[in-house]
């Protein structure tokens, strides 16, 4: 079964495609990685996904729903850690955990208890009564994916769950989602920069390049002729011209001094 398929799903702003043609199938039960240069369309893929954008054709189905049609069906099974967070900041990241449990429909004990594992699992027990507000960048990103696993989605879609998180950090979320993917608990979507930690987590990766997806298979089919960074540098990489030298940068009496 697969917990995404896409057909023809395009979108266009003010005329010009930021998404074309796409024809994703990501396996349910995947670890799917999905990657791009800057500007490529990922994170305007992920909310025609999450419902929070629509299409201007093509259509998209997700866990067997057509996104379009049941978009509220589809909402209550996903778990969201957008890149810009939005988080409450003057709630406790114990509050923020409980009321977002509340909010999809938990009742309060039981919002509470799973606040209280997530905060063991994301290491952030120590800071479970400190506001948001004084919570460094890093531990917010990590409250947003307790908050979107609360609820106990079927599928995670993560924009850039890294970016900003030390390596400590990072190693041990890293752990905590392939241990659900391999309880065959969820299917994750992922978009990344980082390729050496993708490399390491994902079993899937699907690579987009000016709104169209230009490479899709299981890690291993696209590793097949070097390492992902090498395939992905060949699938978006472009002639490009070599950069002015910047040579005032040299200093006084370096080679772009002016000279007088
Ligand atoms: N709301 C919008 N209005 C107009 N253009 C948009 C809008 N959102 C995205 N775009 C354009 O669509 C294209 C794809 O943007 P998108 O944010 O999806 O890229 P991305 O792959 O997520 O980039 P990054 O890695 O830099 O976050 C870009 O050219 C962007 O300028």
């Amino acid at each position: 079964m697969l917990a995404i398929e896409t057909r023809g799903l395009t979108r266009l702003f003010d005329g010009k495609p930021a998404v074309q043609e796409l024809a994703l199938a990501v396996p349910a039960g995947a670890f799917y990685g999905f990657l791009g240069p800057n500007g490529a369309g990922k994170s305007t893929t992920m909310r025609l996904l999450t419902g929070l954008l629509a299409p201007t054709s093509g259509e998209a189905r997700v866990l067997g729903l057509d996104v379009a049609a049941s978009p509220l069906a589809v909402k209550a099974q996903l778990g969201v850690v957008p890149d810009g967070l939005s988080l409450f900041e003057r709630l406790t990241g114990e509050e923020q955990l409980r009321i977002h449990g509340q909010l999809y429909g938990l009742p309060r004990r039981e919002a509470a208890r799973r606040a209280a594992e997530l905060l063991e699992a994301l290491e952030l027990a120590g800071d479970a009564g400190k506001v948001v507000q004084a919570y460094s960048h890093g531990m917010k990103k990590k409250l947003a994916l307790g908050c979107a696993l609360i609820h106990g989605p079927r599928l995670l879609f993560l924009d850039e769950p890294f970016e900003g998180i030390d390596a400590v950090a990072v190693s041990g979320i890293r752990r905590l989602l392939q241990d659900l993917v391999s309880r065959r608990a969820l299917t994750i979507f992922l978009t990344s920069h980082v390729l050496e930690v993708v490399e390491r987590l994902v079993t899937h990766v699907g690579i987009i390049h000016r709104g169209r997806l230009v490479v899709q298979g299981t890690l291993e089919e696209v590793r097949a002729t070097g390492t992902l960074e090498e395939t992905f540098i060949r699938a978006v990489g472009e002639a490009r011209p070599a950069p002015p030298p910047l040579s005032w940068l040299a200093g006084p009496g370096g080679a772009g001094d002016g000279g007088a």
